[in-house]
């Protein structure tokens, strides 16, 4: 796939991913683009179909997943995530870095695909600390919130790997995350603009 070298966005539910990502996009709009991913779950208020996630149902989703149109997919706190290869091209196709957020299972599976993207591991500063944001954030049901805990701690476990992540960052003063995140995108980020710059 053409285009500048995307980048995957990991880290256990709650730590904050979505809160960096929509910040560096809002403030970087001709640099990121975000690739949307399909999921079987339900919309969260506020969340748009298209923008947030492609909403399907799971047999929509599974058949198109066996009719290899996912670059990669996994099995979530009860539901479906997956990316299209449509969703990465898309962004590529204006030459923009492409943004993944996924989890870890995702973060595997890509590996072993040719996209070659940057890792960054979005980590919260303590279980305890997730814990609550994932409560005081209320999107989740008691079961869910057990499984996303459950995932958290395995998650937390993998990161630690040496090479699983080319960049680990830890959100706990939200502008102090933000601006190591933006430092590990420097590079990149100038290069967009450069080339930007010259067409
Ligand atoms: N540094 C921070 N300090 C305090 N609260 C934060 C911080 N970063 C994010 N939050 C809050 O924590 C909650 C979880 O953040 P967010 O939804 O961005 O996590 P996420 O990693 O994208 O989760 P998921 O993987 O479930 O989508 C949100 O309510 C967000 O406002
Ligand atoms: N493997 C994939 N994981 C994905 C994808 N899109 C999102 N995610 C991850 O799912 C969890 C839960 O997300 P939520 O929006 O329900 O809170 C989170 O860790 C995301 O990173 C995907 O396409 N593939």
């Amino acid at each position: 796939m053409a285009g500048p070298r995307p980048v995957v966005f990991s880290g256990p539910s709650g730590a904050g991913k979505s809160t960096l990502l929509k910040k560096l996009i809002k403030e970087h709009e001709n640099v990121f683009g975000f690739s949307v991913s399909h999921t079987t779950r339900n919309p969260r208020p506020g969340e748009e179909n298209g923008r947030d996630y492609h909403y399907v149902t799971r047999e929509a989703m599974q058949a198109a997943i066996n009719n290899g149109e996912f670059i990669e997919s996994a099995e979530f706190s009860g539901n479906l995530y997956g990316t299209s290869k449509a969703a990465v091209q898309a962004v590529q196709a204006k030459n923009l870095i492409c943004i993944l957020d996924i989890d870890m299972q995702g973060v595997k599976n890509i590996k072993k695909t040719d996209l070659s993207p940057m890792y960054i591991s979005i980590q919260p500063p303590s279980m305890e600390v997730l814990e609550k944001r994932l409560r005081d954030r209320n999107t989740e049901s008691e079961e869910s919130l057990q499984k996303r805990l459950h995932a958290a701690n395995v998650d937390m476990e993998l990161s630690k790997e040496p090479g699983m992540f080319d960049v680990v960052i830890v959100n706990d003063n939200l502008e102090d995350a933000y601006k190591n995140l933006k430092q590990a995108l420097l590079e990149e980020i100038n290069k967009v603009k450069k080339a930007k710059a010259s067409s």
